[in-house]
């Protein structure tokens, strides 16, 4: 059975949701699925903008089938070779086989080396700038390296203001009936996992984001409509996810609050955050929120990383090392670029207390722009309450950084 949404009047969404795989680039938890976009312009030619993964194969198939109804397909648009988008071009090409390739020269090197047999199918080879008439709709193609990948391309439908933005402004989770951003409440069930989206997809690549999303700027009021590859179709409001995009590529926090994040393995250390956490609201904090770094996926991590201006490490000692998952965490945080961010640092340990000096170390020396804030509270097993003076004083500390004082 088909499943598709016009999106306008010649154009539809032709993707598929997936709620069985566990993992996203089998890293990535997607407990609320994905959803892979596709979408076909019924022009003077029939045009589809990208494909699906092959688990959403099938699906795709039966939307063309049933859209096109017996008229052949003459372009397909390819935006970005990931596989979760390109898996399916094979089925497609196998089904249409007078159907035209429209991509730029790395795009087509990507697809002879993902192995997809296009013999028989003309290429076209696009670069920045090109535009293209499919009939009523006028198309320019814009390059976007490194929006993920460097062979990534979005394109500007010139007729509806329509962006095809690749995996710019793409969401975790699947759609469940709805695609526009209108159809739901996106503020409250979509940005966190949008966030954390961008964080570990795109994060790394923020000075390419905002590349894009100049380009997008330079298109001013003719924007009307942004579709990507994963999640919600943006067809109001734009601004608010432009924004969105704007200070995530920025690397700029979103709210001014504290991420506390612990490590450890007996609950001493576990004891002292949630103590720190409980003194940070009692200074006036709102945005104050609590991670067990071992129980925690990383991906959400990050993303609160992404959200929030401070952030509290307290990690155990680890054979005179940072507690392994803790580290992990600092590591992702580099390889994301994590920029900006004003972290404190509380450290346990029995006979050699270690890891808050190495923590302090990793995030001044190889975290851009990361400061450090006094005092460290190191911790010999447990924290008594006789100290709680010292807890209270970095508490003390961390409200007056984060309200500017
Ligand atoms: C495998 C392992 C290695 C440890 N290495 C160190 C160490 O190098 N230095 C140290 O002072 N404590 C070390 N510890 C002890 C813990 O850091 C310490 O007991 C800490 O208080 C535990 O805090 P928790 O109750 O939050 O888990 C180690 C513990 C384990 C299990």
């Amino acid at each position: 059975m088909y499943c598709v949404r016009q999106v306008t009047d010649q154009l539809y969404w032709v993707g598929a949701n997936d709620r069985r795989l566990p993992l996203f680039e089998n890293i990535h938890p997607i407990p609320r699925g994905i959803s892979y976009n596709s979408y076909l312009l019924l022009d003077e030619a029939a045009v589809l903008f990208d494909t699906v993964d092959w688990s959403a194969c099938r699906q795709l198939m039966e939307n063309l089938e049933h859209l096109l109804d017996g008229r052949a397909l003459d372009y397909v648009v390819i935006h970005h070779m990931e596989p979760d988008h390109g898996a399916s071009l094979q089925a497609v090409l196998d089904r249409w086989p007078g159907v035209k390739l429209v991509a730029t020269a790395m795009a087509f090197r990507f697809l002879d080396q993902f192995g997809v047999s296009s013999a028989g199918h003309e290429r076209i080879t696009v670069k920045d700038g090109d535009t293209r008439s499919f009939g009523k709709h006028t198309v320019t193609f814009l390059t976007a390296p490194m929006v993920h990948w460097p062979e990534v391309m979005v394109s500007f439908d010139q007729t509806t203001g329509a962006l095809f933005s690749a995996d710019a402004f793409g969401t975790f989770g699947a759609l469940n009936g709805r695609l526009f951003n209108d159809e739901m409440d996106f503020d409250r069930d979509w940005l966190d996992e949008a966030r954390r989206y961008y964080a570990n997809i795109v994060g790394k690549y923020g000075d390419a984001t905002q590349t894009l999303l100049k380009k997008a700027a330079a298109l001013g009021d003719e924007l009307k409509l942004i579709c990507p590859l994963h999640g919600p179709v943006w067809r109001s409001d734009l601004r608010y996810f432009l924004d969105k995009y704007d200070k995530w590529s920025r690397y700029e926090p979103e709210e001014k609050g504290v991420a506390v994040i612990y490590g450890s393995m007996y609950g001493n250390t576990e004891q002292a955050a949630d103590a720190l956490a409980a003194a940070l609201v009692e200074r006036g904090l709102t945005q104050v929120s609590l991670w067990d770094v071992s129980s925690t996926h990383v991906s959400h991590l990050i993303s609160e990383v992404f959200r929030l201006s401070h952030v509290v490490l307290a990690s155990v000692t680890y054979n005179m090392g940072i507690y392994p998952p803790t580290l992990d965490l600092l590591e992702d945080m580099r390889a994301l670029n994590v920029q900006n961010r004003t972290f404190a640092v509380l450290e346990n340990g029995t006979w050699a207390p270690k890891s808050g000096e190495l923590m302090g170390k990793f995030v001044t020396e190889e975290l851009a722009g990361c400061t450090l804030l006094e005092p460290k509270l190191t911790l010999k097993s447990s924290l008594p309450a006789a100290r709680a003076g010292e807890l209270e004083a970095l508490a003390d500390a961390i409200a007056a950084s984060v309200k500017g004082e």
